[in-house]
């Protein structure tokens, strides 16, 4: 089943991204990364950035917020399939402010892994200047590999 959203409720959840991301902890990139994951009962999770000075280790808002959904003990099953995510970031004043800002490829496999566990494929929104553009997690991760090749 392919659940459609209306403009509200998408721009809601780019609210909350937006929300998290100026919660970012980003001292050495200035780059904010918001990200707000939608379930099927309804709740919301975020995550934002969370930088390391080694850098190596720093840590992706959709990362944040899938390790808050599945450390919280919701997993996907109980909580509810992943319907949509929205993501967005930026550096403030920075050449690039406004451009469309997309999961990175550690991101788009941590997202599958709560998306294949509930059986769904996401709606990603990933905001930018123009509006947000609008694709399913498997159109940014075809083939993707994951939890239904093990378990
Ligand atoms: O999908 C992405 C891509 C980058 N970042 C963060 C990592 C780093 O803190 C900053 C610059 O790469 O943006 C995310 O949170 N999510």
């Amino acid at each position: 089943m392919t659940k459609t959203f209306t403009t509200d409720q998408r721009d809601a959840l780019l609210a909350a991204a937006r929300e998290a991301a100026a919660r970012a902890y980003a001292p050495y990139s200035k780059f904010h990364v918001g990200a707000a994951l939608l379930m099927a009962d309804g709740s919301v999770v975020t995550g934002a950035n969370v930088e390391n000075a080694s850098y190596g280790l720093s840590l992706c808002a959709e990362t944040v917020a899938v390790a808050g959904i599945l450390s919280s003990g919701d997993r996907a099953g109980d909580k509810g399939r992943l319907e949509a995510v929205a993501v967005t970031g930026g550096a403030p004043g920075a050449p690039g402010e406004g451009d469309v800002v997309s999961p990175c490829g550690r991101c788009r496999q941590v997202l599958n892994e709560i998306a294949q566990i509930g059986g769904s494929d996401p709606l990603v929104w990933c905001d930018g200047r123009d509006g947000p553009v609008e694709m399913r997690l498997s159109q940014l991760l075809p083939y993707a590999f994951g939890p239904a090749n093990l378990l």
